[in-house]
């Protein structure tokens, strides 16, 4: 792992409480929704391939939203999302497994699991389509991957830089985010997107994450070649803004049809 000197405070903590938690002694196994293929739906039906969180909160966001994640859920699939990503963390995000569970069973498109999984018994936590690994925090990427993959998952593999891409493709992921979002300062800058993207294969599922809130990001970070972007907080807005999710997730994925 690269030195945590450089993270910000409240990351810190996050990956102390993961620490702490371990799984079950029982494996998952898991018949997976494909992702790539959802992806590849959305796009066919003219829709800029969303997968949008359920989020309550975030050491970054200004409010919690309490509301049903299966709900939740439900609506941003009505809205046209290709996927849905539920933190699972507890004690900076307020996710739970549960809701995970609750959301894969209420909608039949890809659920990632969103968390802080660094070791290969947390893996057994929750059923999910998809387990995000994040290449910063994790010692070995390549043995994770592999231990997630004879689960029956598919990984999203998190990267920010060119160093921890080359990391995340020599460990074999297929699937990669590039998160806009610097873990050190928790600062969002598109630019990261835009930098790091034209060093991915082709053959790569490629993901936008973090800072997407507008529909002109979404087209900016389709131009720059992501398949698909993740969003969180433009669609749960914690905030005093628009609380539907429905609205606020079409109004993502029909960016470039409504140009
Ligand atoms: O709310 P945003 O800016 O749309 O971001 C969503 C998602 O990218 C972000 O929640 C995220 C990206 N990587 C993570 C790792 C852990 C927890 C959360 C995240």
């Amino acid at each position: 792992m690269n030195s945590e000197t450089e993270l910000a405070p409240a990351v810190k903590s996050i990956l102390e409480a993961a620490r702490e938690r371990s799984g079950p002694d029982g494996r998952v196994s898991i018949e997976a929704r494909s992702l790539p293929a959802a992806i590849e739906r959305a796009a066919a039906a003219g829709r800029d391939p969303v997968i949008a969180e359920v989020k309550p909160t975030s050491p970054t966001a200004e409010g919690t939203r309490d509301d049903d994640p299966a709900e939740l859920a439900r609506a941003m699939v009505e809205g046209g999302a290709a996927g849905i990503s539920v933190l699972t963390e507890p004690t900076h995000f307020d996710g739970s497994p549960d809701a995970l569970t609750r959301v894969r069973e209420a909608v039949d498109v890809p659920v990632v699991r969103k968390d802080f999984v660094l070791e290969q018994s947390q893996l057994d936590v929750v059923e999910a389509d998809l387990v995000l690994l994040i290449a910063r925090f994790v010692d070995d990427l390549a043995g994770l991957l592999e231990a997630a993959r004879e689960r029956g998952f598919q990984a999203l593999v998190e990267v920010h830089d060119r160093d921890e891409l080359e990391t995340a493709l020599e460990a074999g992921a297929t699937i990669i985010g590039i998160n806009n979002r610097d873990l050190a300062r928790l600062e969002v800058d598109l630019e990261t997107f835009e930098s790091v993207a034209p060093h991915v294969p082709e053959a790569v599922t490629l993901i936008a994450e973090s800072g997407v809130s507008a529909p002109a990001d979404v087209r900016r970070m389709r131009e720059a070649g992501a398949d698909a972007l993740l969003i969180g907080s433009a669609i749960m807005d914690h905030g005093a803004g628009e609380t539907d999710v429905t609205a606020n997730t079409q109004r993502l994925t029909q960016a470039t049809a409504e140009r």
